[in-house]
Parts: structure tokens; sequence; C-alpha cells
């Protein structure tokens, strides 16, 4: 048959009518549904899967055009190379309309079953928020994954580093550190804000995953590591904690520049198990939590953030929410296993972020002193028998975010840094002292098994009350020794025992309170 035979032409052109009819069908129930049905034609392949080379992709840049990349390597001016890259990309990443919102009666949405706080993972469902084709009608949940960090991957996605369809390969990432099922994680309010089977996902959803495709991700990971920290060290060398080569081990010889081994004390580092935990929050839950309507917390998370999320406000259906905020730390020393056993020692210190001091050594505060503190109690406590867990929140400046912190710092420092007017120059600055709300904090303790603690190292009364409140008794408090207390953030901690926070000895006034005076701007600069 050649080119011209009229036969073929007919069959072709059959054909071809075909392929459009498909096509607009395709395109009128996308626009329909507003949600596309396929993977977008030129999309990506899935590694592993036989679809087309990547080599082809237009969601990625080739490692050759990376480096010549307009975005990577120079500003975008708008040349021509990027205006087309950009647009080719745009169309492959984003084929159908822009899907402003979903509706819970929209045609071929169906929401994967999840039951918050059912006892069998099965009934409990996964937490589904991809908007991946295999998995956007199935979504369960509002948000993205990674909290904040949901950003960058937009950006990854944008700029071509990433495929949104790459498949995560989970195998060998499973915690080597069990932390089993507990009562708590069967009520659905004593865990509201992460997902408790957050770890195991990829194995209590395995089914979900590799039969039917959908694309489900760990909130939580859990893994193992030695921490070492100078201060630990010096208290090591004062013999104030032992080497017991468990919990504290001597470090190996350091070296010379010139590779040969050093005889100086190379101090001692410390084995723990850690978990990251990712928000997750069930609404109805939080809204209980906060003594507000689910309707009113909806509309305050929709409106404060600028519109970002409109499914809060048009999927009542859906329950649960990833916000974009920070994650939490948990660090335990000693065995595991006793912390869920009431009859082994519990020390606890929960540590809301402080870059400046934790990380960097400001002594405006006593973040830092605190923190080694309480890691050196829990290492005690396990050394003695017990379990010691230090939990890292991150909610810089009490939640108000480090630039408000600074802000406030500038106006103590200039208006005369006195105890009395502590917590009014962040009134002054944000409206309010603080912003952390601790009422979510529990839940962590509760995932973990915890049922009572016996040494809490913080003087914080709203920290106290809400574990309390939450059903977990502290049976001893401890405030920071006074040798640890740097003598700028004496301001701090007056103002905080005046404010309510615990202390186990001093007392403080009124007329102490004007007389704790911090370090002046001038006395800064030297
Ligand atoms: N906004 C503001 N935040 C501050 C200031 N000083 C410290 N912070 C923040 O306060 C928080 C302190 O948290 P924590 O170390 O958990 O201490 P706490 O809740 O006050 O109570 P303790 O458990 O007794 O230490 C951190 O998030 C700091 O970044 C300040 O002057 N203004
Ligand atoms: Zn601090």
């Amino acid at each position: 048959m050649s080119n011209n035979d009229p036969v073929l032409g007919q069959i072709l052109a059959q054909l071809n009518s075909l392929q459009v009819s498909q096509q607009t069908l395709q395109a009128k129930l996308d626009a329909l549904t507003g949600i596309p049905t396929s993977p977008p034609r030129n999309a990506i392949p899935i590694p592993g899967r036989q679809d087309s080379p990547t080599s082809q992709n237009p969601l990625l840049l080739s490692p050759t055009s990376l480096g010549r990349n307009p975005i990577v390597s120079s500003p975008p001016s708008g040349t021509r190379e990027l205006t087309n890259i950009d647009k080719e990309r745009e169309k492959a990443l984003y084929p159908g309309r822009v899907l402003l919102t979903t509706y819970p009666d929209q045609h071929g949405i169906k929401p994967y079953p999840l039951q918050w706080g059912a006892s069998e993972p099965a009934t409990r469902g996964p937490v589904i928020c991809s908007r991946l084709p295999s998995s956007i009608k199935q979504r369960n949940a509002i948000g993205a994954h990674s909290g904040s960090y949901s950003i960058y991957r937009a950006l990854s996605i944008a700029m071509g580093t990433l495929s949104p369809f790459h498949k995560p390969d989970y195998s060998k990432t499973e915690p080597p550190v069990p932390i089993p099922p507990q009562p708590s994680w069967f009520n659905p309010s004593k865990i509201v804000s992460f997902d408790p089977w957050g770890h195991l996902v990829p194995q209590v959803f395995k089914r979900e995953i590799e039969e039917l495709g959908l694309d489900v991700r760990p909130s939580i990971a859990v893994t193992k590591a030695h921490i070492k920290l100078s201060e630990i060290d010096e208290t090591a060398r004062r013999g104030e904690i032992t080497v017991d080569g468990r919990i504290v081990l001597r470090t190996r010889p350091l070296r010379n520049p010139d590779g040969t081994e050093s005889d100086a004390d190379p101090g001692v580092e410390i084995t723990t198990s850690k978990a990251a935990v990712e928000p997750v929050w069930y609404l109805p839950g939080v809204a209980e939590r906060f003594g507000i309507s689910e309707n009113l917390l909806r509309r305050a998370l929709f409106e404060d953030t600028g519109g970002m999320y409109p499914e809060l406000i048009t999927r009542p259906d859906i329950k649960i929410f990833l916000p974009p905020i920070g994650n939490l730390t948990v660090y335990i020393f000693g065995n595991h296993e006793d912390m869920a056993d009431e009859s082994k020692e519990l020390t606890l210190r929960v540590h809301d972020e402080c870059n400046g001091s934790d990380v960097f050594g400001s002594d405006i505060c006593t973040c830092k002193p605190y923190l080694v503190f309480a890691i050196e109690e829990c290492v005690r406590c396990a050394q003695r028998g017990g379990v010691g867990v230090v939990v890292y929140f991150r909610k810089e400046g009490r939640a108000l975010g480090e630039v408000t912190k600074y802000l406030v710092y500038n106006l103590r420092k200039r208006g005369g840094d006195t105890a009395d007017k502590y917590f009014r120059a962040t009134e002054l600055i944000a409206g309010v002292k603080d912003m952390r709300f601790q009422a979510l904090m529990p839940d962590v303790l509760h995932w973990l098994g915890i049922k009572k603690i016996d040494n809490m190292v913080s003087m914080s009364d709203m920290k106290y009350d809400a574990i309390v409140q939450s059903g977990i008794p502290i049976l001893k408090r401890y405030d920071i020794p006074e040798h640890l207390i740097p003598p700028d953030s004496r301001v701090e901690i007056d103002a905080k025992i005046a404010a309510g926070y615990f202390t186990s000895g001093k007392k403080v006034t009124e007329v102490d309170l004007i007389k704790t005076v911090g370090r002046t701007w001038e006395e800064t600069e030297h």
C-alpha cells in the first residue's frame, strides 16, 4: 500500500477523528471535575516503570541543561530560551485548568476512608494529601507533606530539579528503634496534631502504596545517633557524668593536623534514639483542644494563610490538615521501652527552639544552658536505670518568629532592659507575649506511651499545666540551676518567675523586677 492509498487514507482519517474525540472527551471530563484523570501525556515516567525515557521529559532539566539553566545560573530575565523552557514545563506539569479548590459532591471525588483514632491501621486508613493523578481523587487531607518544606518542594518542581512523579523507595528506612502502638493512639482526642502511624506508613499501608498505587508518605522518621556537645565533655571532665560504655561513650582519640593521634582528652558522646515528627492535624480534635469550633478554626487558618488552603472552607468532609509549620524532634536517652513502663523513672524536657542561643550561644536567654542541663539530667536518669526524653519544637521566639524576637530585643535594650518590662516589650510588638499554645504539645508524650513524669526540667507553668491536664502527672519540677544563668538572661528568668513560672527557691518581688537589669545597648558593643 502506498501513502496515496485511498483505503489507508480513510482509515487514518477515522483514527485521527477518533483520537481527537477521545481528547475532547477527556478534556471535557477534566473540565467538569477540574481534576486531570490521567497523568499528563508528556509527563515523566515513575522510576521503575517502562514509560518514556527521562531524557525526553520536559519536567526535568537534563544534566547538561542544568548547567546552562538560566534559572540556576543567571537571573530569569525573560530570554527566549527561558520562556520556552518554562512554558513547555508548565504545560507538562499542569496540563489541565488551574484547580483552585474541590467540593465534596464533585464528580469523581471519593476521599479514601479515614477514621481518626481507629485501632486497626486498615480501619484508620492512610493520610493522603497528594495531588498526583494516582491519588488526587482520593485525597483525604488538605495541605502538603513536610510542613514548611513543602514550599521548597514546589520550587524544586518548578525549577525542574525534582519530578513530581518521583516515587520514594522506602526500603531499609524503617525505624531501628520500635515506637509501638499505645492505647493513646486509639483515642481520637489524645493525639490530634500528628499521625501516630506516621513512622509505620510503608509497613501498615503497604497495600495502599503497592497494590492501589496511592501516594502515601511517612510523616515520622525514627533513627539512632551519637551526640557530642562540648558542654557535656566539660561535665564529664568534672566527673559529673560517668562513662558507662552504654549511654555515655568515650570518644575515639582525636587526630592532630598531621594525622597522628592526639593526646588531648577527646571527651564523650551520648547514644540516643530520635524521631522527627511532622504536623498532621485532625481538625475537630485541634479545635476541641483550643476550645473553639471547627468552623472557626478552619476560617482562621484559611484567612490568615492568605487564602492558601481554600479546601479548609469548601471541604468540610476532609478532617485532616497538614499545616505549613515546623516539626518536632524527640531525643530518647536510655531504653526506649522504658518510656511506657510506669515502674521506671522518667526525666523530661520540652524545649522550644531558640536558634540564637541553642545554636549560636547568645547569652540573652537561658535556652541553651537549660537544654544542655536537661540532656545531662536525662543521661543521669538513664544511667540510674530510668529513661530520659527531650522534645524539641520548632517554635522559634515563642512561636512569634525570629524577626519579632530581634525587634523585641532592640526595644528591650533601648527602653531599659528591666525584668518588669520584659513581657510587655513582646506584647507591644506582637500583641501577645507568647503564641505557643502548649495545648497540642502533650500529644508526643502520649504517642511515646509516657504515663507519668518523675522529673520535669522546665519552669514553665504553661507546659506543666498542658501536660497535667492531658492526664500525665508530674511528680517533680526542676528550675535551671543558678550557676547556669548567664548574667544578661537574669531579666528573662526573673520576669518568668514573676509571671508564674516555677521556682524552687527564688521569690521575685515588684522591687526585684525593677532592679533586675540586663546589659545596655552600649555595653553590648564591648
Ligand atoms: N518573643 C520572644 N521570644 C523569646 C524571648 N526570649 C526567648 N524567647 C523564646 O522563648 C522560647 C523559650 O522556650 P523554652 O526554652 O521552651 O522555655 P520556656 O517555655 O520559657 O520555659 P522553660 O521550660 O522553663 O525553659 C524560645 O522559643 C525562645 O526563642 C524574647 O525576648 N521574646
Ligand atoms: Zn533563648
